[in-house]
């Protein structure tokens, strides 16, 4: 399908549903606008609500851009805006290749510029840049040693553009998830609160993981925090630089190589949608 025309809330909005490994998304095209965004934090908290609105773990917006084929921005349903989504940019991309009839791509985020790519097998890769493990950069409260942080256990500070802890446990599936995730994720050695991994060695160069998003709660995947946790096992020795995780939603495959860590998985559009003008004036 190619772009979305005629998108103002005046005449209402289509919107895509799309998830990656679980991961799910509402998409909101909003190129042909010379850059504008549409998507405010009441909108975005309001089409989050799985009662009221769409439900959503991330809403992308998708605009133009004139150093890339596009800019992408996240938003959790918490209203809040996420610097990464690796799972809504390898769907996004998707998206926009077929399009453009395209098998690669480039894009802006928060973080900078991304490159995604289609393989033969219909998977999506994305590089999603090299990982941030100086405590400024994640960003950490303090001068800490990422590798081992001072909380229990020991966890791994990563930023990948969004703040990660990673923590490596015996077995991922024992963690009290609903309990510690909230916990960590509002931890004062995070001023801007984080996404919180558990992750144990089930094989070689293979990890089980499991996750508590910033903003957002358990989710079936996440992009960022499956590289997240594929760069802290590898600087802790557990592991290779090439890494199958297998999550709540399925498998994602990250590489950490020379021009960045690149991460493959699934991507799925699953129906689109149209958001009135009524419903726009009410949560604008
Ligand atoms: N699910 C996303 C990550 C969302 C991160 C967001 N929860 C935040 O950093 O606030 C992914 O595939 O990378």
């Amino acid at each position: 399908m190619g772009q979305m025309t005629d998108q103002t809330p005046e005449t209402g909005l289509r919107f895509m549903k799309m998830h990656g490994a679980g991961n799910d998304f509402v998409v909101i095209d909003s190129r042909g606008r010379g850059g504008a965004a549409m998507v405010t934090p009441a909108l975005a908290r309001a089409l989050g609500d799985r009662n009221r609105g769409v439900g959503f773990d991330q809403l992308a917006e998708i605009r133009d851009s004139d150093q890339a084929d596009f800019v992408l921005d996240f938003w959790n349903n918490d209203g809040s805006r996420a610097g990464a989504c690796g799972n809504a940019t390898r769907c996004v991309s998707d998206y926009v290749m077929a399009g453009a009839g395209k098998k690669a791509i480039s894009l802006v985020t928060q973080r900078g510029g991304l490159a995604a790519v289609r393989l033969p097998d219909g998977r999506v890769s994305v590089n999603m840049g090299h990982p941030q493990t100086d405590w400024a950069e994640v960003p950490l409260a303090g001068a800490v040693d990422t590798l081992h942080l001072p909380l229990p256990g020991g966890p791994v500070a990563v930023g990948m553009g969004n703040p990660h802890c990673v923590f490596f446990v015996e077995d991922a599936e024992d963690v009290n998830l609903p309990q510690l995730g909230p916990r960590y994720e509002h931890d004062p050695l995070f001023p801007e609160r984080t996404n919180v991994e558990f992750a144990s060695l089930i094989g070689p160069d293979r990890l089980r993981m499991r996750v508590w998003e910033r903003g957002a709660g358990i989710t079936l995947a996440c992009g960022s925090g499956a590289c997240a946790t594929a760069v802290a096992a590898h600087l802790r020795g557990l592991t290779g630089r090439k890494v199958a995780l297998e999550l709540d939603g399925g498998v994602l495959e990250v590489d950490w190589r020379e021009d960045g860590v690149w991460m493959t998985g699934p991507v799925a559009h699953v129906f689109d949608g149209w958001l009135s003008p009524d419903y726009l004036a009410q949560n604008a």
